[in-house]
């Protein structure tokens, strides 16, 4: 019961805030329909007796109930007519605050499964208009209450069981739609968990890259009858519930019957009615039942609602991530020390000076994202300490973590829009000196060109689009460049340019490269190795290679392989690697061909 009133209390405020006029207009129109059926029982009495004494006000009275007639019906139109504009107003204002509450989710909260689920019921609750039911939903019942209450005092002159009676026949429904509703509201949870896979299945026939590696496998009728089932799911769900209405239905008729006779029983007992009155009764109690035979529905309502309500009022109210910081774009030193990630990172310690280009390399799941991202903001750390120059920023908000850093993520992101609008996600910057140092310039032509397909614009390909996120990182310039597998995408020739660029803008940057290429690990400055979770070895390329430990170990296919190539006359017999840095770098080949 008091989750009811919680979630009733929210939606309602919500629309107040929403909507205050229009919330008002429909409460008041409520209020004065509310009056209407008691009025009829007095009007229409009055009428009779003035009718049958033959009285000067009987135009009056008759004129009185015809306006009463035809206005109960007009201003019930009006009244739902702005019930429309209301649910209008509560669904667009509801997905105007998720869109705000989504753009505010602190980062560190997008990795968990548990904000992915709530974010989407949130949309899911907004899209399918339930805090608008719920509003009008407390607005009928308000309706409802006033009629009965009005009704009821007007028949108990004439005879209190029946007035009483007349009230109870409104209890089955009440009680029937209340059950029903409570076991809609108990299956919502796993309904719309059903209804998120179904779509997410869906999503993935939708968009360009899955949709077309799912047509490549000749996957997406796996992927369709798969979100068939979950849709099944829902139906079935449903209709167990709906065909439950349907047999207390029956009941619920019954006893309104039952309750409808006895207080029709009485009203025809009673010895001092006339026919006027009993006239005026009949046709009161009928309209007032009219008006507020949907009360059961609406209490219903208020029930099947609550729980996506309260889920709702939850992520309104959730915490806020911090508005931005201004970018910091000079960092003397980064240092981490004992760094523990739970069950991803033990013990990691790394230090990153200005002017040092440095990588972070390992196997596949190692931990490196899981590193580069503690040190952004976007996954907790669980134990160490993380510096930048003397300041502890470990347990500092994202805003205040982040304004040092810029990071390329591995997964980049293609959005489509215009290449300025790309670019100005990055910074208020010169625009064409960031696609310049990016490689960029060669393919963008025109900043208002509409990038990807799905709004008619260019597509690119998938290293062109790794060049324009880089441009973006130039944009916003922090001190600390943190780039996972920055040209993963790109081609060697490609590489080369941005490592050579990287190289000059590091002169006051600390930048981080994560890479599995040895031909990027040439170029750092120093290398930590990640095994596990561990850093196990760290140096600069040729100390770890000569080692011959898992580093060695781990590049020497990639390095004998390329070395191979490009000497066909056989394997490589020096452990040398073989020059693939850059090759304005000569000392780097001297030492390699040495
Ligand atoms: N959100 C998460 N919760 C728990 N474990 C995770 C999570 N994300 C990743 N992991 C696990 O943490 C380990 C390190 O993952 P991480 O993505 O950091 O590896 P990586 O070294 O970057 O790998 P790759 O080279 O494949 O990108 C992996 O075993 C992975 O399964």
């Amino acid at each position: 019961m008091k989750n009811i009133f919680t979630s009733s209390w929210f939606a309602l405020t919500f629309a107040a805030r929403t909507a205050p006029r229009t919330l008002g207009a429909v409460l008041l129109l409520q209020l004065v329909l509310a009056g209407f059926p008691a009025a009829q029982v007095w009007l229409v009495s009055a009428l009779g007796r003035a009718i049958e004494t033959r009285s000067a006000h009987t135009y009056v009275l008759a004129f009185c109930v015809a306006l009463l007639i035809a206005g109960f019906l007009s201003l019930q139109d009006i009244s739902s007519r702005l019930g429309d504009i209301l649910r209008l107003n509560i669904a667009w204002m509801g997905r105007k605050t998720v869109d705000h509450k989504v753009s505010r989710l602190p980062p560190e909260r997008l990795a968990h499964t548990e904000t992915n689920k709530q974010v989407r019921q949130a949309l899911e609750v907004v899209s399918n208009g339930n805090l608008s039911v719920q509003a009008t939903a407390v607005t009928s019942v308000i309706f409802a209450v006033t009629v009965a209450i009005s009704l009821f005092v007007s028949i108990v002159q004439f005879n209190v069981w029946t007035a009483m009676f007349t009230i109870l026949a409104l209890i089955p429904s009440l009680v029937v739609n209340f059950y029903c509703s409570r076991r809609l509201a108990e299956q919502w949870e796993q309904n719309n968990d059903y209804h998120r896979h179904a779509n997410y299945l869906c999503e993935q026939m939708i968009y360009k890259e899955p949709a077309t590696e799912l047509a490549l496998l000749d996957a997406r009728e796996w992927f369709r009858a798969e979100a068939e089932t979950y849709r099944d799911k829902v139906a079935s769900l449903d209709r167990s519930v709906h065909t439950m209405y349907i047999r207390t239905e029956l009941y619920n008729s019954l006893a309104t019957i039952a309750c409808f006779g006895l207080a029709l029983l009485a009203f025809v007992r009673t010895d001092t009615l006339t026919a006027v009155d009993a006239t005026a009764t009949l046709v009161g109690i009928s309209s007032g039942l009219f008006a507020i035979h949907n009360v059961g529905w609406s209490v219903g309502m208020l029930m099947q609602e609550t729980t996506p309500l309260l889920m709702l009022q939850r992520f309104f109210n959730s915490p806020e991530a911090e508005p931005p910081l201004p970018v910091i774009e000079t960092s003397e030193q980064l240092r981490v020390e004992k760094l523990f990630v739970t069950d991803i990172l033990y013990d990691v310690n790394l230090t990153a000076r200005q002017g040092q280009l440095i990588a972070i390399v390992g196997l596949n799941g190692a931990g490196k994202t899981t590193l580069v991202s503690a040190l952004v903001g976007t996954r907790p750390i669980a134990a160490g300490t993380v510096t930048i120059d003397g300041h502890d920023i470990t347990h500092a908000s994202f805003a205040e973590k982040h304004r040092y850093f810029g990071m390329l993520p591995q997964d980049y992101s293609r959005f489509g829009l215009t290449v300025a609008q790309n670019l100005r996600l990055g910074g208020p910057g010169d625009p064409t000196e960031a696609l310049r140092i990016s490689g960029a310039d060669a393919f963008v032509h025109d900043l208002d060109q509409q990038l990807g397909e799905q709004w008619g614009g260019v597509g690119l390909s998938g290293g062109q689009w790794q060049r324009l996120s880089l441009a973006r990182l130039r944009l916003r310039n922090p001190g600390i460049w943190i780039l996972d597998e920055p040209t993963s995408s790109i081609d060697a020739h490609g590489e080369m340019e941005i490592f050579a660029e990287l190289r000059r803008i590091s002169g006051n940057k600390i930048v981080i490269v994560v890479s599995h290429r040895a031909s990027t690990l040439r170029m750092m400055d120093k290398i930590y190795f990640l095994s596990n979770g561990r850093i196990t070895e760290s140096g600069t390329f040729d100390e770890l290679y000569a080692k011959g430990g898992e580093f060695t170990e781990l590049f020497t296919s990639q390095i004998e392989g390329v070395a191979g190539a490009a000497d066909p006359a056989g394997p490589v017999e020096n452990e040398q690697p073989a020059d693939l840095g850059n090759p304005s770098d000569s000392s780097d080949s001297s030492d390699s061909e040495g």
